[in-house]
This record gives C-alpha cells, sequence and structure tokens, in this order.
C-alpha cells in the first residue's frame, strides 16, 4: 500500500473519483481479530477480482439459496442469522478490517461454516463480480444515512444502485433494508418504489422479519422510543 492510501480515505484519493457511500478510516485491530485474519481469511475470504465469482464453488454447495449482505459492520447479525439459517449462504461484503476480523472471529466461536466474506466496495463486488440472475436476497442493514443533505450523493441506496440490484436477484428474490433514522427511511421506500422490477411486500414498512436479530444499538434506541424500519421489497 504507498503512503498516499494509508493517509487518504480511498474516495478522496485522486485517481479515484467515484462517489462512495465509505469512508476508508483507520480502525484499530483487537488482537483477537488479528489472529481471526491470519488464521481463517485463507478459509473464508475471498480477494476482490474484476472477475466472476461462482458462487456454488465459493460456497462447496449448490442446493443453498444464496444471500449478499453490504454493509456487515462487525458482523453480529450476519453471524446470528448464518446460524439461525444454516441451509442459506451468505457472502458478506464490508470495507473496514476491524469488522472483517470481527466476523471472521465470530465465525471461528460459532464454527460457522456459511459465510464467506469479500473486503471490498461492495459496487463493484455486484458489477464485477455477481452474475445477473445469481441472488436469492439482499440485506442492507443500517446503511451509512448520510445525514447531511450535500452527503446524500452518497447514500448507498440510490435509483441506479437499486437497478444494478435488481440484475443481479433471481425472480422472487428480495431486498431486505433495515434503518434507524426515519428521513432515510422515506428515502429508501420512495428509491424501491419507484424502481418497476420490485414490489413491496408490505403497503409501506415491514414488521422485522424473525431473522434478523434486534442489535445492542438499536435495542437501546428502541427503549430510548427511537424508531427502526424494515423494507422488504421483492424482484417480480
Ligand atoms: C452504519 S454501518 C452498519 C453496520 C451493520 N450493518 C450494523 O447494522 O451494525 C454501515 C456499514 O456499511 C459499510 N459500507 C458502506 N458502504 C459500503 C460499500 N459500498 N461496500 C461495502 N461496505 C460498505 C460501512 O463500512 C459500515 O461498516
Amino acid at each position: 500500500m504507498s503512503e498516499l492510501d494509508q493517509t487518504l480515505p480511498i474516495d478522496e484519493a485522486p485517481y479515484q473519483r467515484r462517489i462512495r457511500s465509505f469512508v476508508l478510516r483507520q480502525g484499530r485491530l483487537t488482537k483477537g481479530q488479528e489472529r481471526a485474519l491470519q488464521t481463517a481469511w485463507p478459509q473464508f475470504g475471498i480477494e476482490y477480482a474484476a472477475q466472476p465469482l461462482d458462487l456454488d464453488q465459493a460456497f462447496a454447495r449448490s442446493e443453498s439459496k444464496k444471500i449478499l449482505e453490504i454493509g456487515f459492520g462487525m458482523g453480529d447479525a450476519t453471524a446470528k442469522i448464518a446460524q439461525t439459517l444454516p441451509d442459506y449462504d451468505f457472502l458478506a461484503v464490508e470495507v473496514h478490517t476491524p469488522g472483517v476480523g470481527s466476523l471472521l472471529k465470530l465465525m471461528q466461536e460459532g464454527d460457522i461454516q456459511n459465510i464467506r466474506i469479500i473486503q471490498h466496495d461492495a459496487v463493484e463486488v455486484l458489477q464485477q463480480m455477481l452474475a445477473d440472475g445469481s441472488l436469492d436476497g439482499v440485506h442492507i442493514f443500517f446503511p451509512d444515512p448520510w445525514h447531511k443533505k450535500r452527503h446524500h450523493k452518497r447514500r448507498l441506496i440510490q435509483a441506479e444502485f437499486v437497478k444494478l440490484l435488481c440484475s443481479k436477484l433471481k425472480a422472487g428474490a428480495y431486498i431486505h433494508v433495515a434503518t434507524d433514522w426515519q428521513e432515510y427511511a422515506e428515502w429508501v421506500l420512495e428509491v424501491l418504489r419507484a424502481e418497476p422490477q420490485l414490489q413491496n411486500t408490505a403497503a409501506d414498512y415491514a414488521e422485522k422479519p424473525a431473522y434478523r436479530p434486534l442489535t445492542k444499538f438499536e435495542n437501546r434506541g428502541l427503549k430510548l422510543g427511537h424508531g427502526v424500519w424494515d423494507l422488504v421489497f421483492r424482484r417480480v
């Protein structure tokens, strides 16, 4: 990695012009995360490459449903869901190294086999690595809301991004977004509703699907009376 890469967020490096939904900060790794990265990445990590990925091969089985999770953070929800749904395979994409280390550690502790991790911008993973019609579902839990108006262009959920997602979904596959920021919930609802390839499974917001665990942060917010909005749409 060059000195420039280490000091500048990826989206501010002069050769990277596309607006990104994340800012890369240097996070410190715990010893446990570092150990998990060294010992578990070779088995469960997939290096980003601008070439198609065979999902059946990556998970060493073809009969399972394939779910993409974008921006798993520290991976707590990912690990819990994967444990609850052993017949599903989860391709988990995140840019932050401590998060990747954290999820690998959870996988080792729980002997979880049905997750593979790519550490890269999910937009490029979708564009370059995933075949059309290859996914049974997409999870996007608490995407960065980018509160300020001048930052709204950084929001992950945009019409063009949703079109890209739809191209990767099988007919009947779902997109599940959860957010705790009401204005972003309204934004997501509007963007998903405007996409003709998608159908809402609810009148507007959905009941929280049982597989999505409550995070510590969410629990605290709910006790304080803050809302959380789930949106579940299906590809027609
Ligand atoms: C607010 S956090 C939520 C994390 C987690 N889903 C949760 O519920 O705790 C959003 C995460 O999405 C990741 N992220 C944002 N844009 C991304 C992208 N284009 N590709 C991969 N990860 C992304 C960020 O790095 C961050 O960890």
